[in-house]
């Protein structure tokens, strides 16, 4: 008798449950994560040689131009007053990538907003940047987000670094938001992407979590790529999908090739 009505109550329950938005419409979803510079953007790229998945890079360009104004760059400069403005924003932007649907049958989304309220939020608060009363604002965002939004997370792909190491690959691609940015900071983050994906501290413990060794350099790093490509296709149950080479004439090759 009291299976019976059990089971009552928990079909009920299913069946009175509102749809959170974009549930249902989302394919297998794989999240690149890791520290600035760790090589996410270089990874995505990776992927463009397959047809059947949807690329969705970091849209950075979008927090540099916010009706005329660099979000980004207020943020780095301007931290205690720009850095909640700049967290809404990334909120809404990756809300939009989440959601976004696709007729792909798999999505590969640099970064999440997983990593911005688990990395980027969780040290600005521990670091003073944000002020209590801010970030108090944030979790009941994410409370909310939570409950009404479907954030589609079947694998993350944990390019780990030595903050060391992505410091250098910072400096070195020179983005100008980032001129002031120190190591210090670069060692925070990596402290707190540590927490959230090998201690696992936050979030959702059950999301598995493959970790590549990204300090590799660009020369011997391709058995990485080639160990998170076979570990998403297994995953995702489906085969790779090369995209149809561009036929070169020969004449225009021996052209592009001299
Ligand atoms: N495995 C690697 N070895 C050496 N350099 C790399 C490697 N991967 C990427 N780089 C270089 O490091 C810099 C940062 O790479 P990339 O932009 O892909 O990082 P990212 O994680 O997307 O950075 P961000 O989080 O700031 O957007 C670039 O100049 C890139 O050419
Ligand atoms: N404060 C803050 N919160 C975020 O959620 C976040 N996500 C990315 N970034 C910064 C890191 C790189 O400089 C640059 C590109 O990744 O943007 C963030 N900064």
């Amino acid at each position: 008798m009291m299976l019976r009505v059990f089971y009552r109550t928990i079909k009920t329950m299913a069946l009175t449950r509102s749809p959170k938005y974009a549930e249902n419409n989302q394919p297998f979803t794989v999240l690149i994560e890791g520290n600035i510079g760790s090589g996410k953007t270089t990874f995505l790229n990776h992927f463009n040689k397959f047809d059947d998945i949807c690329l969705l890079s970091e849209p950075v360009e979008r927090w540099q131009d916010v009706g005329g104004c660099n979000l980004l760059d207020l943020m780095y400069k301007e931290s205690n007053r720009w850095a909640m403005p700049f967290q809404t924003y990334v909120t809404l932007t990756m809300l939009e990538m989440h959601t976004k649907p696709t007729d792909k049958s798999v999505k590969i989304m640099e970064r999440s907003l997983f990593s911005s309220r688990y990395c980027f939020v969780e040290n600005m608060y521990a670091n003073g940047t944000l002020h209590k009363g801010m970030y108090q604002i944030l979790q009941d965002w994410y409370r909310f987000i939570e409950k009404s939004i479907h954030i589609q997370a079947d694998l993350i792909v944990y390019l780990r670094t030595s903050p060391e190491v992505v410091f250098e690959r910072m400096k070195t691609r020179a983005r100008s938001e980032e001129s002031c940015v120190p190591l210090k900071y670069l060692e925070e983050l990596h402290v707190s992407h540590e927490d959230w994906l090998v201690h696992r501290k936050r979030g959702n413990p059950n999301t598995p979590v493959l970790i590549l060794n990204a300090d590799l350099d660009l020369e011997n790093i391709g058995s990485e790529y080639k160990r998170s490509e076979d570990s998403i296709f297994k995953a995702s149950i489906r085969e790779p999908i090369m995209r149809e080479p561009i036929y070169v004439s020969p004449s225009k090759r021996e052209r592009l090739s001299s």
